[in-house]
């Protein structure tokens, strides 16, 4: 028979989510042991409690036979046994939260670092909500796997079968009129299961709804409260709120009015059943024991059932959402370049390669050099077309362009966010892909349009976890014109900068991140449109603080703003894709009717 292909993917989430448990867990997997093994002797002792109890009045109470050493040896057994399946149980839980929680944390952190090592080209399709929630949310239901679902269900199957296997022990045609009775239960919760359902998934998704409503408002809060929409989304986040409140209200309401009294009622009936079957027979002593056992273990069956059946639903949840984790971990993670090892061979043919004096050492070779770069997202969409390039170390160069043009594409690119296909680029003569990462992120340094600053203090914003020196960081905090600002700050380097540098200006978040950039003494520097939200005077501060780098570090700056690159040595006018003109500002500007020029005068009249 063919297999469908939802029940493929069903089967393949499950093995994906078993397999991601077991790779959480391995370290603990003595604790799942013992858990396991105190899990079975808690439930064969709670099991033996009865029979002893049953023992003491069959063979003590009822025929007077007061043998008391042996009536306190059964006495305690039946409250020792409780006490010790207590502890053991207490054991279990003690090593599988331990398990759990200890398996969460490493999950979270292979989802972190995994998600770290990602290529861009993954960023353009994800979802930042979906992603935190991966990491918080989803590898939270591998707990509840382990500790709410797998164990509850192996803790009720140990005690239904002990418990069943104890009463056919007992009296097996009284355990067979038990068992008839049961299908009943699997009745009740299949029933209680189908009218909760609904209210259950309504509630889960306008939880989540809550949860995006509060983010959004406050990631939008001016522009919220600038168009005066308080009220608006109160009245909005009020629905939600009381949709969620009257979606958990029914499926209380199911537990309430159908599965609790119907659990009840069935539970009074199976107990009225087993009386009334003792009262048609001849009642001995030994039948009252076995009456007492019965009664005692009546519950033990009906809970574990209850228990079984209820964790189907919370399987599927966890299933699916530890599926969700597997997945993101297989993402394939951004090229590892060049290992250590092959860096070596790289770093000792390049010195063999300058002992020969062949003219292309690092010492002369341009600080960028493009050929023939050809490069599209998606297939049969191009970007940049035959892109040919040479910068020379040192230089100072501006890329313009219209919007769509591809400026921030080709920094991408510089950035290796992806993958250069088709043509070339080199980085001081050696090809981007054969430069060892760290090497490669210390000698490129990026300034993005947006700073992004860490809720976290000056220095450690400029310092990046890099481990620099008070003096390094105040170097570059110099070089960038940030230093008097920041020293003014009343705890100056050490100022706690709040969420996304909420106590700078727009244009001191930008001098910071400037000297982020500088602080990892790069030799190239790529600006990214980092003057287009600043003002006049901070953005003369950022032109100071390019001049100075002038000849020390090759800059390549995007600037909409052309007044930024006015002094660029060379300007690289983009459009569509391809190099329309290049030159320095007074060559450009001596194109009548070129793109430069248009676009210069049009912001000469803006201003
Ligand atoms: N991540 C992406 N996935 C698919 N297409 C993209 C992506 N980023 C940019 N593009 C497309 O590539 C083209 C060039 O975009 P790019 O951002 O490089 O232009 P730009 O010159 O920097 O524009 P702007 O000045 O507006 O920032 C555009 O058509 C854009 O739609």
């Amino acid at each position: 028979m063919p297999t469908k292909p939802e029940q493929i993917s069903a089967r393949r989430q499950t093995w994906q989510a078993f397999s991601l448990l077991r790779r959480a867990a391995l370290p603990d997997q003595h604790h799942l042991g013992w858990a396991v093994m105190w899990l079975v002797l808690a439930a064969l002792l709670e099991v033996m409690g009865p029979i002893m109890g049953k023992a003491l009045i069959d063979e003590h109470l009822l025929p007077h036979h007061l043998d008391w050493p042996r009536m306190a040896g059964l006495l305690a057994g039946v409250v020792l046994t409780g006490w010790i399946a207590s502890g053991l149980r207490y054991l279990q839980l003690v090593r599988l939260s331990g398990l759990a929680m200890r398996s969460v944390m490493r999950l979270r952190e292979m989802v972190y670092t995994h998600v770290l090592l990602l290529p861009m080209a993954f960023f353009d399709r994800a979802i930042t909500g979906q992603l935190v929630s991966r990491v918080t949310n989803d590898t939270e239901a591998v707990k509840t796997l382990y500790i709410q679902v797998l164990f509850v269900m192996l803790d009720s199957t140990i005690v239904l079968i002990g418990t069943v296997a104890a009463m056919a022990w007992l009296d097996w045609h009284l355990m067979l009129i038990v068992l008839a009775l049961l299908p009943a239960v699997l009745l009740i919760v299949w029933l209680y299961q189908r009218w909760s359902a609904p209210a259950v998934t309504r509630a889960r998704a306008l939880r989540s709804d809550i949860n995006g409503q509060m983010a959004e408002s406050i990631g939008g809060m001016s522009v919220l409260q600038a168009n005066n929409a308080e009220a608006r989304f109160g009245k909005r986040f009020a629905a939600t709120n009381q949709g969620h409140y009257t979606a958990r209200l029914s499926e209380l309401r199911a537990n309430a009015w159908l599965l609790r009294p119907a659990l009840d009622m069935f539970n009074i009936i199976l107990l009225a059943a087993v009386i009334y079957l003792f009262g048609q027979r001849e009642m001995t002593a030994a039948e009252v024991g076995v009456l007492y056992a019965f009664i005692s273990y009546l519950a033990r069956v009906i809970e574990p059932l209850i228990q079984i059946t209820m964790q189907f639903s919370q399987l599927q949840q966890s299933v699916v959402a530890t599926a969700r984790v597997a997945t993101l971990l297989d993402e394939a993670t951004a090229t590892e370049h060049a290992a250590p090892e092959h860096a070596a061979g790289l770093a000792a043919e390049r010195a063999a390669a300058n002992d020969g004096s062949n003219g292309n050492d690092e010492g002369n070779a341009a600080a960028v050099a493009i050929r023939h770069l050809n490069f599209a997202y998606n297939e049969g969409q191009p970007v940049l077309h035959d892109l040919s390039l040479e910068i020379p170390q040192g230089a100072f160069i501006g890329i313009v362009g219209h919007t769509g043009s591809g400026k921030s594409t080709l920094l991408s690119l510089l950035l290796r966010f992806y993958p250069a296909r088709h043509g070339s680029i080199a980085i001081h003569g050696v090809p981007l892909d054969a430069i060892p990462n760290d090497r490669f992120r210390a000698e490129v340094g990026l300034v993005p349009q947006d700073p992004f600053l860490l809720a976290a203090s000056a220095r450690e914003n400029i310092d990046m976890g890099r481990g620099l020196s008070q003096a390094q960081i105040e170097a570059a905090a110099r070089a960038a014109h940030a230093h008097d600002f920041i020293a003014a700050l009343d705890q100056g380097y050490d100022t706690a900068l709040g969420e996304g540098g909420s106590r700078l200006s727009v244009g001191q978040k930008q001098l910071v991140a400037i000297a982020r950039a500088l602080a990892g003494t790069p030799r190239i520097l790529l600006l990214d449109e980092a003057t287009s939200h600043i003002d006049s005077q901070t953005e003369q501060i950022v032109q100071t603080a390019l001049d100075e780098l002038r000849g020390k570090v090759t800059v390549i700056a995007i600037a909409h703003r052309l007044s930024t690159i006015r002094d660029a040595d060379r300007i690289i006018v983009l459009n569509h894709g391809r190099i329309a003109e290049t030159g320095a500002h007074e060559q450009l500007m001596q194109i009548d009717g070129g793109l430069y020029q248009r676009l210069y005068l049009l912001q000469q009249l803006a201003a």
